[in-house]
């Protein structure tokens, strides 16, 4: 087997469905032999262990630990879904308070253990949130650590192409921008359906209200359909992040990342933005749309801004005066 490296990739979360997911993935992709899976429950990482060594993919070298300073150390890439997931009826945002803590906690142990890490994905809920919390307390620079929101956009994809009976790699420019939450902002303007443009093909707009809102609550209908929350779709997304850091394919769906754009206007937040993850780390450009979804991107923003202040007056990040003068990369 040819691995794209064999630095050390470790997997926080690694005993759950998402983690064990990820696992698995990167090792079918190629990424590393090197992982390192990590969990604070023993059994579950070591039952995930136990069957991944049982695959016997070739050259892997596994471990698992229920340790941080073990887990961290020597890391260069990470991914985390180490957070709780939400259940039926709760939205991602009911998780804030308790995955910013651990997010928190997971910002101070890169910091510790392994300030060297090339690459950082989070993927825990609400993701914006949580990855904004975690670069705070890393120290990283912002185009190393990104979060989820991917998933809305081939979420996307995937209603337009069942609408049009095309394959879903022929619709292009489905994306989403802002936060991974109900607000997202869904673009219409750019999309082509087998090089088409969406705006030639008929769709009424009471059709494109119902699209919208399949991909705003493609969260939801996994959770009312199998009855727990996604892994399979974040856990794909999240390597396919990491295989681009790695200098592999690169990603050019809308990551979460890190803005501070006084030109954009939109400042200290992550959020969803036209990006491209490669070898030197996540790179956004402009966001251009109809002053509709421009509207509907500045109201996603504004939002992201909210939740970053409850977090702030909760006093998991510090004020953003103070956040800038310990990590001076923001
Ligand atoms: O919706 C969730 O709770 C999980 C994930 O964020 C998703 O979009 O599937």
């Amino acid at each position: 087997m040819n691995y794209l490296t064999n630095e050390k990739l470790v997997i926080v979360g690694a005993g759950g469905m998402i983690g064990s997911n990820m696992v698995q993935t990167a090792l079918t992709l190629g990424l590393t032999p090197n992982i390192c899976l990590y969990d604070i429950y023993e059994p579950g990482v070591h039952g995930v262990f136990d069957e991944m060594e049982q695959c016997a993919f070739p050259g892997a070298n596994l471990s698992y630990t229920v340790d941080p300073a073990e887990a961290f150390t020597g890391a260069k890439y990470i991914i985390s879904s180490g957070g709780a997931p939400r259940k039926e009826g709760m939205t991602r945002e009911d998780l804030l308070k308790g995955n910013c803590k651990i997010a928190a906690d997971f910002g101070e142990n890169i910091k510790k253990y392994c300030p060297d890490v090339k690459h950082v994905v989070v993927i825990f809920n609400p993701a914006d949130v949580t990855a904004l919390t975690a670069l705070i307390h890393s120290g990283l620079k912002p185009n190393q650590l990104t979060s989820l929101a991917a998933l809305d956009s081939t979420r996307l994809q995937q209603a337009l192409a069942h609408e049009f009976g095309v394959q879903q790699d022929k619709v292009t420019g489905a994306h989403t921008y802002g936060g991974h939450g109900e607000q997202m902002a869904v673009f219409a303007s750019k999309v082509k359906i087998d090089g088409k443009p969406l705006s030639e093909m008929g769709l009424s707009a009471e059709r494109w209200e119902e699209i919208k809102h399949h991909t705003v609550q493609g969260g939801s209908n996994i959770i009312k359909l199998r009855g727990r929350s996604s892994f399979q779709s974040p856990a794909y997304n999240a390597v396919k992040m990491i295989e681009a850091a790695m200098g592999g394919e690169k990603f050019t769906l809308p990551a979460g990342c890190y803005v501070n754009d006084e030109k954009l206007g939109f400042k200290n937040v992550m959020m969803a933005m036209p990006t491209t993850i490669d070898a030197t780390g996540v790179h956004y450009t402009e966001p251009t749309g109809t002053p509709e979804e421009m509207a509907s991107l500045q109201a996603s923003y504004e939002h992201l801004c909210k939740m970053r202040d409850e977090i702030i007056s909760l006093n998991i990040i510090p004020a953003v005066a103070d956040w800038k003068k310990d990590n001076t990369n923001l």
